[in-house]
């Protein structure tokens, strides 16, 4: 048995739906699909997802949001025309949107999550539909009613461990199963979504609930590339990879797969294979416990922008006891999480997302570690791009570190920080975002093109 999730950019346009449903009716051992919302279906296109906050927001706000609103429904009725089938459905699914729009508005998150979940519900019904229009006996199942429970945290609910044992049961029903992804339910009974691009998250919960053999995941692109493809023109395919591997290529910026969408199925020892629903024949990238082939010590490098740092010197902070508990109890006092602590004897320097913070909180925070923590500097600075550069062969190899920096180097990059990983499959470089780019080719050809691996 195989759970297959489709994403936003496999279900933009009736053309791409008429692809979907080939590629499931191909293969009977496809029993439950996950839908995602309708993507883009060319780069400047809006996503379901974005043209529902907006209309949300507008709502909330008291707005004009009836332009917005009809563009959503243009949308399911665009492919709903494109796939012949009957329009009623489009009437139902204007008419669920705007019960969702007339909800309840206390709680302006939770509310925000229920308007931004019906993209992929609706999707769900709409696309169970055209599966039946031809004949396949598909049915529409709500994570409700199979029991998918989440964590009571509006946009970033994660699953309550009960769910598995309930969405086991979906094993016995017949048919093939059409399941909207990114979320599930509160005991409460309310809608809650998980983080964006969360769809291959619940595609990830079901194998894992249902014991699938696999999971496949549909997207826009032959494989995952050893770079992101937007960054280094044509760059190479990864055959295998570890889930070890690819958590940390997702966090870091490879955001073909979402990060938390591998905990669930790597639990349940379940391959994942990132394929393409415009060449379904490609075998794409699978992700597994092991991998066998060897790709020399990296397999990838991700790089994603919007970090700042908090440097923190004080002589003689290295005998200092708790010096590096109470400026992270600061850091927590204002809700912030960080990514990284690379540290020397008497400084330390925090990594942390710079949207997390506006002027008057990084003043506030300045103030306090300069205070309170009696430092002798603190300097923040913005605009850094982070790029991880992972492989479980670096365990191995000797002087991985070396020929990194010296491609940087050599390419004129400035390395603002290093952190090593502790799990060595992973090593950081802190850039300046303008350099991004010029960093990533550089460390992508000193790994893939310049010496053969
Ligand atoms: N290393 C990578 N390998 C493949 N694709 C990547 C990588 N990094 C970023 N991407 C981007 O991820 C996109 C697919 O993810 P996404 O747009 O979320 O797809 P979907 O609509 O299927 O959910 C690709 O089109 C590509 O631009
Ligand atoms: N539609 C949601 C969830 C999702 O997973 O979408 P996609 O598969 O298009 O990344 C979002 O845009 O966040």
């Amino acid at each position: 048995m195989k759970v297959v999730k489709f994403g936003g950019s496999s279900l933009a346009s009736g053309e791409q739906l008429k692809k979907v449903l080939q590629i499931v009716v191909s293969d009977p051992d496809r029993k439950i699909v996950v839908v995602s919302a309708p993507g883009k279906r060319y780069s400047d296109d809006i996503k379901v997802t974005d043209l529902l906050i907006e209309c949300a927001k507008k709502h909330l706000n008291n707005d004009h949001a009836e332009p917005v609103f009809a563009a959503i429904i243009e949308r399911y009725a665009c492919i709903a025309k494109e796939l012949s089938i009957s329009l009623d459905i489009i009437e139902k699914i204007s008419n669920d949107l705007k019960d969702i729009l007339n909800g309840d508005k206390s709680k302006p998150e939770s509310y925000l999550d229920a308007v931004k979940a019906s993209g992929e519900d609706n999707n769900a019904k709409l696309i169970a539909a055209y599966f039946q229009h031809h004949g396949v006996e598909a049915h529409y199942v709500n994570p409700k009613d199979a029991g998918l429970l989440v964590s009571d945290e509006p946009g970033n609910a994660q699953v309550l461990p009960e769910s598995y044992d309930n969405l086991y049961k979906l094993r016995e029903r017949s048919g093939i199963i059409v399941f909207p992804g990114f979320f599930g339910y509160t005991k409460s009974g309310e809608v809650l979504t998980f983080s964006r691009s969360g769809s291959d998250i619940t595609g990830s919960i079901l194998a894992n609930g249902i014991k699938a053999d696999l999971y496949e995941n549909f997207t826009d692109v032959d494989a995952v590339y050893s770079v992101n493809p937007t960054i280094v023109k044509n760059p190479k395919e990864i055959k295998e990879l570890t889930y070890r591997e690819m958590r940390e290529l997702s966090y870091a910026g490879f955001s073909v797969f979402h990060d938390e969408a591998l905990i669930p199925a790597f639990r349940a020892g379940i391959p994942v294979n990132v394929k393409n629903t415009n060449n379904p024949s490609a075998p794409g990238t699978r992700i597994v416990n092991e991998r066998t082939n060897s790709n020399g010590p990296v397999i990838g490098i991700a790089s994603d922008k919007g970090f700042c740092s908090i440097y923190v010197s004080k002589y003689l902070m290295n005998r200092e006891i708790g010096f590096g508990r109470k400026l992270l109890q600061i850091l927590e006092d204002f809700g912030l999480t960080y990514e990284h602590t690379p540290s020397g004897i008497d400084d330390v320097t925090v990594i942390l997302r710079q949207d997390q913070m506006d002027e008057e909180m990084e003043k506030a925070i300045q103030d306090r570690i300069m205070t309170e923590l009696h430092a002798d500097e603190v300097i923040i600075e913005h605009n850094l791009t982070l790029i991880m550069v992972v492989g479980e062969g670096m365990r191995h190899n000797v002087g991985t570190t070396a020929r990194a920096s010296k491609a940087l180097a050599n390419a004129g990059v400035n390395i603002e920080m290093i952190n090593q990983g502790s799990s060595e499959v992973s090593m950081m470089f802190g850039v300046k975002e303008l350099q991004e780019k010029r960093a990533v080719q550089a460390l992508y050809n000193e790994f893939f093109v310049a010496v053969p691996v």
